[in-house]
């Protein structure tokens, strides 16, 4: 099981000098959606050269021209690339071919906003992808969201690919999140709104290599 940080709400510098406080409990860096708006793939680019020994994942939700989007994050230094599960077969198919061109890249399918999850995740096991993430976005969360459950429900029918949640987990969630045996779990402000992000994220990690 691995752990990643979530950047979102913060510039390039703010982003790095986060990721130089928790870089040794955390296995990969996201360049969150805001971020690539408001920064562009620099921002992948900057944090790939700051910290060449992490992995880094580039939010991008993919909806559309899946493999000149995975091209370019790629060039940036990206090592995941985000696609949508609502997009089409074709865009995913298309990201997946342009990964694996890559030499390795990764493709993170984010199934946000699906309403038939079993089935759809079923489908996107099937396209060769590297992980299926249960996410519960900011709007949900809201609305006192949470991605358990559905981590649950895909679990029971993903064979081939990996699995990973997102969605406010926070270190008081962690166990339960780690019982449901995800591969990789995605933590933004459970560790960037903390005061002792540190503190905060060694335990995580330690939660996280215990399950
Ligand atoms: O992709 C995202 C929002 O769309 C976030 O990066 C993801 O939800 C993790 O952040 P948090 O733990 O704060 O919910």
């Amino acid at each position: 099981m691995e752990l990643q940080l979530a950047l979102d709400l913060v510039d390039i510098p703010q982003g790095i000098a986060l990721v130089k406080e928790v870089e040794s409990y955390i296995d990969i860096v996201e360049i969150g959606t805001p971020i690539v708006i408001n920064e562009g793939l620099h921002a992948v680019k900057a944090m790939k050269e700051a910290f060449p020994n992490l992995k880094v994942l580039a939010d991008l939700k993919v909806m559309d021209a899946g493999g000149y989007e995975v091209l370019k994050a790629s060039e940036a230094g990206a090592d995941i690339v985000t696609i949508l599960a609502v997009a089409e077969d074709a865009t995913i198919k298309g990201a997946v071919e342009e990964a694996k061109k890559q030499g390795g890249k990764k493709i993170l399918v984010d199934m946000i906003g699906v309403k038939n999850l079993e089935q759809r995740a079923k489908e996107i096991d099937a396209l060769g992808v590297d992980y299926i993430c249960v996410h519960t976005g900011y709007d949900l969360q809201a609305e006192g969201e949470s991605p358990f459950e559905a981590l649950q429900t895909v679990k029971k029918v993903v064979k081939n690919s990996k699995t990973a949640v997102a969605g406010g987990i926070k270190l008081s969630t962690l166990a339960e999140v780690v019982k449901a045996q995800p591969d990789l779990v995605i933590v933004g402000g459970g560790i960037t709104s903390q005061d002792d992000k540190q503190a905060v994220a060694s335990q995580m990690q330690q939660l996280i290599k215990q399950g």
